[in-house]
This record gives C-alpha cells, structure tokens and sequence, in this order.
C-alpha cells in the first residue's frame, strides 16, 4: 500500500478526535480510559463528564474557529477539558502550568483567546474553571467540522523571540494510529502520560491511546525515576511508554531492572545515544524500542524505526527509519523535509514565518506541500533514513526544542547588554544538556539570568550566563560560536569543578591557558573561602585554575573529582552493604576473597578490588596473601551491628533526590515527592504510608541515626520532674526506650503516623509506653507534662512546624516542658555539620535546619517561650527547653 492509499484510509476510519473517542465509548463504555490521583475513569464518565463542559463552554461562545488556551494540572479533569473544546468545535492551545505569568500572558494575546480555561486564573484573560463535579447538560451539538480543522495549537520556540503557534488538524493526529508500530495501542495497552502538556507527544500520548481503547494513567509528577516506573507497572500495569532519550539514558544508567513489564517503548524528541540503548535491548531484548523522529509541524512524529543491537553501531547513530502512516519524507537538497496528512497549517498569525518552512516543491512531477525541517539526512539503500546533523541554529537541549536565536534576542533586550550568544552545550552522552549565554557589556550575569526565568519558560533560560571582554569573532568579524561554546563549556555540576557558579562574569579571558599547568589563582581563593565563581578579578578565568582547598576532603574529591575516594566511597559502601559482605566475614582471621564471593554470590575480582578500596578506608584489613578480615569500623556496615550504619548507607530515596536537585535550588521546592502526592515532607511521608517497605526502611535509617547522633541525650537531660513523656514523631521508640531507662518513674506515649505505629506494635511495642497513632497537624494525645519533638521540626517549613508546635502547646499540661532535639545553625556563620543536613532537608522534605533566633521565633508564634539550650556531648546537637 502507498503512502497516499493508507492517507484514504485513515480519512475514512476517523475524521475527528472527538468522534473516535465517542465511537469508543460507544463500543467499551466501561472500560478504564484514564487513571489519576484521584482514581480510574470510564470511557463513558469521560465522554459524558466532555459533554457536559462542552456545553457549558458552547454557552460561553466557544465554538468552530474557537483557540481555547488551557491551563490545567495533568489529571483526567485536564484531558477531559481538551476533549471537551475538541467537541465543541474548537481547538484547543494547551499551556504548561509551569511557564511564567508573563509567557502565558504572551500566549494569550498571540492566541487571541476570549476564554482562558484554568484553574489558576490570571487577572489577563476572562477565565473559566470546570467545576470538580459537573452539572450533567444535554451533549454538545456536534460541529460541522472536517478533518482540516485545527485541533491543538502547540506553541514552541520561534527564531525572533516569539512562539510560533503550530496550528494542527485533527487529520494530522488521527494519522498516526491504523498502522505502523502507533496500531498497538488500544486494549490492554496502559500508557503513563509524561511528556510536558505543551509537547506535541502529550497529544500524542492521549489521543493516540484513548482513540484506539486503550488506558492513559495521569502521575501527577513530572520526573519519571525508576521507582515511580516501577510503582506505575506494579500499581496500574503500564506496559507502554512514550519517552524523550534523555529519560530513557537516566533510567538505564540508574536501574535498567525498573522497565520489566514494560514491551513497548517509543523514544523521541532528541538524538539517540547509543550506549544506553544498547545497554537498554540488552536488558530488554523482547522489548519493542522504536527509535520517532519528527517535528511538532508535522505532528509528533515523522519517522519510526524500531531499534535493532546493531543500529547502535551504525556511523550516524541509530538510524530514524521509515515514514510513519499518512507521512512522506523527500530530501531536498539534504535537507530533511516532511509532507502528508501529519502536516500542520502553518503558524498562528504568522503567514511570513509559515511561507518560509512550509514550501511547495516538486517530487517526480507533483506539486507537494513539504515543511523543511533543516535537519539533513540520508536514506539508505534499504530505504531507511539517518539522520546527519542541523542545518540551522535549532536545537535539542534536554529533548526542549530550543531556537539559539530566540534566547538571544530576548536576551539582547537586557539592561547593560552589548552583544550576546546563545550557545547549546553538549554532555558526555554528546546530547545537548545546557544552554549557554555569553554576553558584553554592563549587564551583571546573575540579574541577566534572573530576567530571563521571569521571562521565558525554563528551557529557554540559560543554564550559564558569562560576561566576557569580547565575544571571540572569526577573521570575517562574525562572532565564532565554536569558540564561545568551547569557552563557556564549564563541566556540569558534579562532574567537574563542583563549586563554579552557573554566573559569573570573566573581566579577562585567557583561552589558551591550559588548566593543569597554570599556578594557583584568585580563583582558588576563591574557592577556599566558599565563594568560588564571584571572582570578578583579573587574571585567569576560573574554569582554567587549579583549585586549592583548606579542607583535606574536598582536596581529595578535586584531584580526583570523578574517582575520588570522597566521590565513589557512598557508593562502594552502599554495594558492600548490599551485598552483604560484612556480614559474612570476621575479626578474628582474613578470609579469602575466593571464599566471601562465594558465600555472597560475588564475582571474585570485582569483590576482590572493592575489598581491597574499602581497606585504605579502614573498614577491611588485608593480608599478604589477598585474604581480608572486619576490622571494628567495617563492622558497621553488619546489620545486626549496634553501631550499624547498613540502613543509611542504601539510602536510594536521597541519592535520588539529589539526582535532581538542581530544580530545588531554582525553584525552592523539594525534589523528593516519592512518587506519589505532593513534594516536600507530605509526599515524603506520605508514600511512607502506603510502602511499607519504605516506612520500615526509614524507621530503620532513623534508629541508626538516633544511636548514633543524640541517644546521649537521654542521659544529658534531668527528667526528675517528668511523669509522662510523650514523643512526638518519635518514630520507632528507640529514643523514649533510652529515656525510660534511665527515668524509670516516668510514664512514656509514643506518637507517631498510623503506619509507623502499626509497625512498632507488630512488634510488641516499646516497654513502659504507649503508642499512640495520629496526625500531629490536627493534634497530640493530652495528659503529658514532657514533650520531646526530636529531628522532627527540620523536615518542614516555618509554617508546618509552628503548626506542629500549636497542637503541643494546646496538649501539653500546664507548667509542662517541650524539649526540641535539633542541630543549631551556629549565627556566626561558622563552620558546621547543620549546614549539611540543612541541604539535605531542603532537597528532601522541603524542610530546613535552623538557628536560634529561628528556633525561638516559630517556637514564639506557637505560644512558646524559649528557656534555654543544653548542648549534647559528643554530638552536633542540642537540646532546646520550651514552656
Ligand atoms: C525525622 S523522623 C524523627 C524520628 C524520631 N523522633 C527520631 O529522632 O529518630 C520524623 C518523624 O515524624 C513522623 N511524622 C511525620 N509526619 C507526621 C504526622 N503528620 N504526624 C505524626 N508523625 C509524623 C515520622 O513518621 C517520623 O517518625
């Protein structure tokens, strides 16, 4: 069949979204069309629910010729509105909860809209919220429409600093779905919708699944990490996904294992790298991976190619394959260009912008609308294409369709700004992962940058801003990028030189000097002193300096970065815990390393090279005949050691935070939200709630850290007048057993979140107390004079924690006592552990360590008054007194 039979066909089969969504539920009423938060949904519930907020938006005048600009956090309610502008008519523009005020506001006017649907309304724009429960209406007159008509606006990046509106057709979306490796949707086929709401893969996700019968789940998280893939497969049964390469790299670098159950994987959006895909079908190998490549004009995807292991072999990567259905792909030139019924309009408004892309070229003879995508390919012999390289300044950075142009003229706008570039910087994968901004002139970088975020949405922020002298220029003048890409590629965070600002102005740039033989600069002072990248003086730039640090540790983890012992001991310690190669050894005599493999179910060698790292760090000994023995530090990596440190050490929920951190620090929001509800403690709590393998590893985590930073404190404080002591949030007992020891006259109440207290009455609960399950934000059991709120405070905010003291206060006995066990941030600015633990918390739960004035003015907005401060010995701690 021709490429232009199949098109017929497709015109036939459906010729609206809408109506292939009513003949579904027509034909599978019951069955579940999405999943979200708040649970399943029925093809029916959604069709009827699109009914009736259709009719209410045909009231308001939405209809055919209609641009519906919507606003709505991923969930069944937000599908059910794009359906519902779908049926009535119109077409819908879907806005990204996360972009700017400002950027909305610019879509907004480009849209033109009369009705903004949202719910979070903005004063700029008449606006509609769709009630949670609607008000069942007769069903929407059905427009006379046909497959040309718009269906979705999807906004992108545009060369000159504004969006383009790409303008798609219901034809161009319908195309993709009767044939081709897209036909495996329908029944039985669970699909997450991940991709931004903005992206055209949305549409795709949505449409492609609910107008074949198939089951879309909603997470209401952006990220997608191993856990949450495996909770999704485990909990809804997700075999499918759509996914941008860039997710698929992090998944397979971090846990390959989480894509089991998954048999049907589409990846697009960016260039393929080929190491983690063959690493991917070597896990997977009866998984179908098919590599999509295509621009939003041509909605979604253009081409497919379902990965084969020697594709990732192949010169120009793995290879973009074949048109998908309704598609045609002609190479004019070199220069890749897309015709069919996926084709586009054009771009809102923009008949300029539309006439230069969207152009008519002949093919054997025929006159054929073609958008030029000035990406360059070839097709082989076979017939299937590879993709060679841009033609133009677009580019992919992080799977974000970015114009270079459109950042810099935005940013040429700036106060202070003589000439600037935009420039992607590559990864190691050789994927763009930053965007690069140099610039002349006054303008200081961080307020730059800071204008920019107000600006545009994320992926159009630079991630590095530089002031420079000069912008380095070719012998023709024009500004040579490749130079300012070279200059600007400092290494990403974590991998390179840690402590380099992301903005930083250079007043002299050497680009000559090579870093390892260049003598200590301002720059290494710099960063001794905590503030490297602020250098602003004269001399090398700080990229090129070698860096000398007062401290022993951070010394070590800059000589080696990557493989310093600072930098891979978490992570050895963590495979030895694991593996559980303490446990299986002694003191007493080295025991080969032959024989611990074995006892373990280790290679020999790979055992043998860990053993032999974590000796130089004290935890093994060895002996002259390639034999280890524990040594008293190494036994703290047993679990059934005191002292253990083995539940801390496998902590995964932080490393995974960490992971992608950098998001608290532009956005001052937790990164942690375990996969299921909000960020912050709530969600960090909460999926300790329904995991009970998480709640225990928590509580096991808590027990080591108590022992080991302030069980001293049941010993330091004076408990004479305590009769009942209740601990709140005092997770396992262990501290309130310590207490009880030595204050055996006292009464103890354990309180703690229901799950938690499930857990220490499963296992007999704590001698001496009872144990009580609540929720302190609504309130703590009565009757004690002592209440203890230990490493409880520095996992929320200001506001939650004077909330938890409120429900204290309004417990506790009069004349009582609250005693808060919490690190104090020294106000000398000096040097201490809290500063860590504070970044801990913020990248975690949201939460913050704090100081003594901090301590005294939330214990003050409860009602408290500060009595005074017991420092724990030997122990970064101390011990607040509260009346
Ligand atoms: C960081 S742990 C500290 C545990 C213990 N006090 C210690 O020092 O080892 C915080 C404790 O607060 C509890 N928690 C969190 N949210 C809670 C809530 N809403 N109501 C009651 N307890 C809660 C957790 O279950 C956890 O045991």
């Amino acid at each position: 069949m021709t490429m232009r039979t199949i098109e017929a066909a497709d015109k036939e089969r459906y010729v609206l979204i809408h109506q292939a969504l009513d003949e579904r539920a027509a034909e599978y009423g019951e069955r579940i069309a999405l999943i979200d938060e708040s649970g399943p949904v029925t093809y029916s519930e959604l069709v009827s629910t699109a009914d009736s907020y259709a009719a209410a938006l045909a009231w308001a005048g939405v209809g055919p010729g209609s641009l519906v600009p919507v606003r709505i956090a991923r969930s069944a309610r937000m599908v059910t509105v794009l359906l519902a502008v779908l049926k009535t008519g119109a077409a819908y523009c879907p806005i990204d909860a996360t972009w700017p005020d400002e950027r909305v506001r610019e879509l907004l006017r480009l849209s033109r809209a009369e009705l903004f649907v949202t719910d979070t309304p903005l004063a700029a724009a008449p606006c509609w919220t769709p009630p949670a429960v609607p008000t069942p209406g007769s069903p929407a007159v059905p427009a006379d429409l046909g497959p040309d008509a718009p269906a979705c606006v999807f906004f992108t990046s545009g060369g000159t600093g504004a969006p383009k509106g790409v303008v798609t057709p219901h034809r161009a979306v319908l195309r993709l779905f009767d044939s081709g490796p897209l036909a495996a949707f329908g029944p039985g086929r669970v699909l997450p919708q991940l991709a931004p709401v903005g992206w055209d893969a949305c549409g795709l996700e949505l449409w492609g699944m609910l107008s074949r019968g198939g089951t879309v789940v909603l997470p209401d998280e952006d990220h997608l990490l191993p856990d949450t893939l495996r909770d999704l497969v485990e909990r809804h049964g997700v075999n499918t996904l759509v996914l941008v390469a860039s997710v698929v790299n992090l998944l397979v670098r971090l846990d390959p294992d989480c894509l089991r159950g998954v048999d049907l994987m589409f990846i697009g959006g960016e260039r393929l790298s080929p190491e983690p895909v063959r690493a991917l079908l070597l896990a997977h190998p009866d998984t179908t991976v098919v590599n999509c490549y295509g621009p939003m004009e041509s909605f979604a995807f253009a081409t497919m190619h379902p990965i084969r292991p020697e594709d990732c072999d192949l010169p120009h990567g793995v290879p973009i394959g074949r048109p998908v259905p309704g598609t045609e792909i002609h190479l004019v030139d070199g220069e890749l260009c897309v015709a069919g019924t996926g084709l586009a309009h054009g771009y809102l408004r923009d008949p300029d912008r539309t006439a230069e892309v969207f152009v008519t070229v002949d093919v054997e003879g025929v006159p054929t609308r073609v958008y030029r995508t000035g990406d360059r390919a070839e097709r082989d012999a076979q017939g299937v294409l590879h993709l060679l390289g841009r033609a133009d300044r677009q580019v992919r950075v992080r799977g974000y369709r970015v114009e270079l142009d459109e950042v810099e003229s935005h940013a040429a706008r700036r106060v202070g700004m003589r000439d600037c570039v935009a420039v992607a910087l590559a990864g190691r994968s050789g994927a763009y992962e930053r965007l690069a901004l140099a610039f002349t002139g006054d303008a200081d970088p961080d307020r730059v940058r800071a204008e920019l975020r107000e600006r545009l949405p994320g992926h159009l922020v630079p991630d590095v801003v530089r002031r420079l002298d000069e912008l380095p220029r070719n012998a023709n003048g024009e500004v040579d990028h490749r130079a300012v890409t070279e200059l600007l590629h400092v290494p990403a965070p974590g991998k390179g030189l840690p402590m380099i600002a992301y903005t930083e102005t250079i007043e002299a740039v050497d680009t000559t000097a090579a870093g390892a033989t260049a003598p200590p600069a301002p720059a290494a002072k710099a960063v001794a002193n905590g503030r490297a990248g602020r250098t602003g003086g004269a001399g090398r730039t700080a990229d090129t300096a070698p860096v000398e640090a007062a401290d022993p540790i951070v010394r070590d983890y800059l000589t080696l970065v990557d493989d310093s012992m600072v930098a891979v001991l978490p992570h050895a310690l963590h495979i030895a815990v694991e593996l559980g190669v303490a446990d299986v050894m002694d003191f007493s005599a080295a025991q080969p390393v032959a024989k611990t493999a074995e006892l373990i179910d280790a290679d020999p060698d790979s055992l043998g090279r860990l053993l032999a790292a974590l000796a130089t760090a004290g935890f093994f000994a060895g002996d002259a005949a390639g034999g280890f023995r524990l040594t008293p530090l190494g036994a703290r990596l047993r679990r059934d050691d005191p002292h253990s440190l083995s539940a801390s050490l496998v902590n995964t929920e932080s490393q995974l935070a960490w992971l992608r951190a950098t998001d608290t620090f532009r956005t001052g929001t937790a990164s942690f939200n375990g996969g299921a509800g909000n960020g912050g403690a709530d969600g960090f709590f909460g999926v300790k709630n329904t995991r009970r393998g998480e709640n225990l590893a928590f509580l096991r985590r808590m027990r080591e850290r108590t022992g080991r930073l302030y069980r001293q404190a049941a010993e330091a404080v004076d408990w004479s007048d305590s009769r009942v002591i209740l601990d709140i949030g005092g997770a396992d007992g262990f501290l309130l057993g310590e207490i009880l020891r030595v204050a055996p006259h006292a009464d103890g109440v354990l309180f703690d979140r229901p799950s938690v207290i499930d857990e220490v009455n499963l296992r007999g609960g704590v001698p001496g107390c009872r144990a009580v399950p609540g929720d302190f934000f609504v309130s703590v059991p009565v009757g004690a004079d002592t209440h203890l709120l230990c490493s409880v405070l520095h996992d929320w905010t200001d506001v939650q924690a004077v909330r938890i003291l409120r429900s204290s206060r309004r417990a506790l006995a009069p004349g009582g006592r609250l005693l808060v066990i919490e690190m104090l941030v020294p106000e000398d600015g000096g040097r201490h552990v809290s500063h860590w633990s504070d970044l801990g918390m913020m990248v975690l739960t949201g939460g913050r360590e704090r100081d003594r004035a901090g301590f005294a003015r939330i214990l003050e907005a409860a009602g408290f008054g500060m009595h005074g401060v017991l420092t724990i010995p030997e122990s970064p701690f101390s011990v607040i007194e509260a009346r």
